[in-house]
């Protein structure tokens, strides 16, 4: 399982995140829902080590501690992120984006293995491996950032607004490939401000607002929310 425990980020004097516990278990799908600037990414970096949190936040891993761990060390502990933008290397083939994020120290299975199960998620990537991938869709670009995740051989997926510039056709086919991903015992942690698509996929959720948590609950609950009907699906729609 992995938790966070009063997790606290700041930017010099801006409180960016203010104290959020939550929880995520293997093969299970978490959205994390918020407008603008309510602190997702800043949640997302925390937890992989990009940006630093607070003196009294706890990240915990399977119990053991993994606060203020480098990002890399992060990763080899089984935690792969997603960004937003996908961070993909428009000037490499998607051979070589998916071989980036291999991880030598995660070898559970070899990097030949990770490449079949990625083809299994997304079959386009071995149609393309020799494309470069600024030529690519939005839709395809995703396909990789996901796929050079798992490359890594994560324990749990951290993922920055998946369906962001997507057409919902191709939302619908990312979340099918996120599905596929839990079914491989990966615990996926989302952020997104798509909140129909994303419920509809998710087991929980949280809601985001100014930094803190304020509300929760199974996607029924959620979608069945005077809270969140209001603030993101348009008043009783
Ligand atoms: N590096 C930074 N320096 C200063 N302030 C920052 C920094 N990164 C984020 N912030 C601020 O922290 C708050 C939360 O930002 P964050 O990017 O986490 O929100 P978000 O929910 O992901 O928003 P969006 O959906 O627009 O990406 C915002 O007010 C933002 O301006």
């Amino acid at each position: 399982m992995l938790e966070l425990r009063n997790l606290t980020v700041r930017y010099d004097k801006h409180l960016a995140l203010d104290d959020v516990s939550l929880t995520l278990d293997k093969g299970e799908t978490v959205v994390i829902l918020g407008a603008n600037g309510a602190g997702k990414t800043s949640l997302l970096k925390a937890m992989a080590g990009v940006v630093r949190a607070d003196a009294g936040s706890q990240i915990v891993l399977d119990g053991a501690p993994i606060t203020g761990l480098r990002a890399d060390q992060v990763t080899n502990a089984g935690i792969a992120l997603v960004p937003e933008g996908r961070g993909v290397v428009g000037l490499m083939t998607v051979e070589e984006n998916l071989r980036l994020g291999a991880n030598p120290k995660r070898a559970r299975a070899v990097e030949a293995e990770r490449m079949e199960l990625v083809f299994d998620i997304f079959p386009r990537l071995k149609e393309r491996l020799g494309q470069y991938v600024r030529t690519m869709s939005g839709g395809e670009q995703q396909m990789v950032a996901v796929g050079r995740a798992m490359m890594s051989n994560p324990d749990y997926l951290l993922l920055d607004e998946p369906s962001l510039g997507l057409a919902p056709i191709i939302v619908t086919d990312m979340f099918k490939a996120l599905a596929r991903i839990t079914q491989t015992g990966v615990g996926l942690l989302i952020v997104e401000q798509n909140v129909r698509v994303s419920l509809k996929h998710a087991d929980r959720g949280f809601l985001l607002e100014a930094g803190r948590i304020t509300g929760s609950g199974t996607s029924a609950e959620l979608l069945d929310d005077d809270a969140v009907r209001h603030a993101f699906l348009g008043g009783n729609s």
